[in-house]
């Protein structure tokens, strides 16, 4: 029997998407035996300084000995959140898969009282950790207290659960996956606060030469999400910019037309560059890269910039 080695983080998220992903993989190969393989990475290790990581330049705290692994022939298939995933692979190395995505959007979760982001009392306390959540709420309500709130899903539920927080804002998409939908009280619609480009979308990493793996990765391949990603991930590339600077990008395909919508923020919420373009979904990386390249005509470096320092 055929055997393929799964390997992912060990945090709860990380495992609930790769014992979903080897769940569709073995309804499409009922004869290949999956393995999960946990492995721990520099992010999981030092959760305190990412931001100092990244801003030297090191945007792979998450999936750095996840993609030695692959390399080293240790797994086979790398189970990553797309959004925390560099726009480019090591040599050797690809992005053989990208699943079905869910819901790409932020959801609010607050106290009694606090469930409707629109209703919040003047000065709410906000927990997020990320600088794009950070900038659009901002720029949507500035008389909210942002406060920063990090760690895994179970650290800022429990957070919320204490006094600094009247409410906090996380991916659906994590909630959704751990079966937590329940505590979600409010989707935040993207024209409020634009989602982080692939937020809701996992992809499969596989080695370049592999071909029996991509093979088996690819029969949960989605096209749709791919073309959504693809764009949203070529305007984050032709921004120069990561997972960690104050940009959104939603793409989404009607009708045969993929619309996407890009915004880079300023972290002090004081301004928001927003663009739409449309295209063939076949375009997606075009229209990426397109939509990017207006974003820094019109002044999109500096914030970017700005958001580093
Ligand atoms: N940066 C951490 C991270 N990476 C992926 C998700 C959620 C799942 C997803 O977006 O696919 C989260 C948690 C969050 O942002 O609330």
């Amino acid at each position: 029997m055929r055997m393929v080695t799964v390997g992912t983080r060990g945090s709860t998220l990380a495992l609930a998407q790769t014992q979903w992903v080897v769940a569709r993989l073995k309804e499409e190969w009922p004869d290949t035996d999956f393995r999960i393989q946990t492995i721990s990475t520099k992010g999981d290790r030092n959760r305190g300084s990412l931001e100092a990581m990244a801003q030297k330049g090191d945007k792979g705290f998450w999936v750095k000995e996840i993609e030695d692994a692959l390399l080293a022939k240790r797994i086979d298939i790398a189970v990553h959140s797309l959004k925390d995933l560099p726009t480019e692979q090591p040599e050797g190395l690809e992005v053989s898969s990208i699943p079905r995505r869910v819901d790409a959007r932020d959801v609010l979760i607050g106290k009694e009282g606090m469930k409707r982001l629109a209703d919040l009392p003047q000065g709410a306390r906000v927990g997020t950790s990320s600088v794009r959540r950070k900038a659009f709420l901002r720029a949507y309500r500035p008389d909210l207290q942002v406060i920063d709130l990090r760690g895994n899903i179970d650290t800022r539920l429990a957070a919320l659960a204490g006094n600094e927080y009247d409410a906090i804002i996380l991916a659906a998409a994590g909630l959704i996956r751990t079966e937590m939908r329940h505590r979600i009280d409010e989707f935040v619609e993207p024209d409020i606060m634009l989602p982080a480009p692939g937020q809701g979308a996992l992809a499969l990493e596989t080695r370049a030469d592999d071909d029996l793996t991509i093979e088996v990765a690819y029969a949960i391949h989605d096209h749709t999400t791919d073309d959504r990603i693809t764009a949203e991930r070529e305007f984050l590339a032709g921004l120069g910019a990561g997972c960690m600077a104050p940009v959104g990008a939603h793409a989404t395909v009607k009708g045969g037309l993929l619309t996407l919508e890009g915004w880079v923020g300023a972290l002090d919420g004081g301004h928001v560059i927003r663009a739409t373009t449309q295209g063939d979904p076949s375009e997606c990386a075009d229209l990426g890269a397109e939509l990017a390249t207006d974003m820094l005509d019109r002044g999109a470096q500096a914030l970017i910039d700005a958001a580093r320092s």
